[in-house]
């Protein structure tokens, strides 16, 4: 069984089918891309996978559970973390207190529990500070740790968007365009981010990306939207060299023709 089925999605925004019937299986392990032009309804599939839109046709499946009409707030507590392309932390909280945010769907004390600072109120509290800890030794956060986000690079920003979506402990986590606005070398840090995560951690990412670089150096499989639609699906290289995409992305040659005419 595929860790997330997406059967026939679609959605319409007015007149614009913004994705219109995609299906894919993203199987245990796997790092899964979807790459795609502007526009192609690749943030839209993360913001329906993230319950945040409401699909007029389909169904999405996580761990054997139809999550098609939950709510966003039903999603992390069953294992699914995301990250934003516009990063969205608490900028006048600290780093460590951003991550501690993260681990908020994992909580399991009750708040008058939480009132009274029990014993169990304790252990928890102590098992989210270390696996919060956790998260910072392995991103290498430790020198951000007690910083505020507003004051930090943007390139640190995007990890710490990273790490909080790890503190949760997920089955799955969503990358939304993570290398969007990072210089070649942190880049480059990130792929090595993605790969230790996928082979340390056992930890399955779907992401959007459009470095090419970054997608072939990660991705099991990509799958390519044009207009809503799947174009292509299989290995980074077979979906790169398959005309479809390549007419996508490019343009058909009797355009670039017609434009070389002119
Ligand atoms: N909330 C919304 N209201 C209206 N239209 C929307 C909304 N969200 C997305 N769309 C439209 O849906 C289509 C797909 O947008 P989407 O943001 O998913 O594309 P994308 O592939 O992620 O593009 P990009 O690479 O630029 O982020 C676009 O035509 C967009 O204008």
């Amino acid at each position: 069984m595929s860790l997330l089925s997406v059967r026939d999605l679609s959605i319409s925004f007015g007149g614009v089918k913004a994705v219109d019937g995609v299906s894919f299986d993203v199987e245990e392990g796997e790092v899964f891309t979807i790459v795609g032009p502007n526009g192609a309804g690749k943030s839209t599939i993360f913001n329906l996978i993230s319950r945040f839109y409401q699909p007029t046709g389909g169904s999405i499946v996580f761990d054997g559970q139809d999550i098609t009409r939950m709510r966003p707030d039903q999603i992390a507590p069953l294992g699914i973390a995301r990250t934003f392309q516009n990063i969205e932390l608490f900028e006048h909280s600290t780093v460590l207190q951003n991550l501690l945010v993260g681990r908020h769907s994992r909580r399991r004390t009750h708040w008058l529990e939480d009132m009274f600072f029990l014993p169990r109120v304790r252990r928890e509290e102590l098992r989210h500070r270390r696996r919060v800890e956790e998260v910072i030794d392995f991103l290498d956060l430790q020198p951000y740790r007690d910083k505020m986000i507003a004051g930090l690079p943007y390139g640190v920003r995007k990890i710490v968007e990273v790490a909080r979506g790890l503190a949760s402990q997920p089955k799955l986590l969503l990358l939304d365009e993570p290398a969007s606005g990072l210089s070649v070398e942190e880049t480059q840090d990130l792929v090595f981010w993605i790969q230790d995560m996928n082979k340390d951690m056992g930890l399955t990412i779907l992401m959007v990306e459009h470095d090419m670089s970054l997608v072939n150096q990660v991705s099991d499989r990509v799958l390519a939207l044009a207009d809503g639609r799947p174009l292509a699906l299989g290995t980074p290289q077979e979906v790169q060299s398959d005309p479809r995409v390549i007419e996508a992305y490019l343009g058909a040659p009797d355009d670039e023709n017609e434009g070389e005419a002119a």
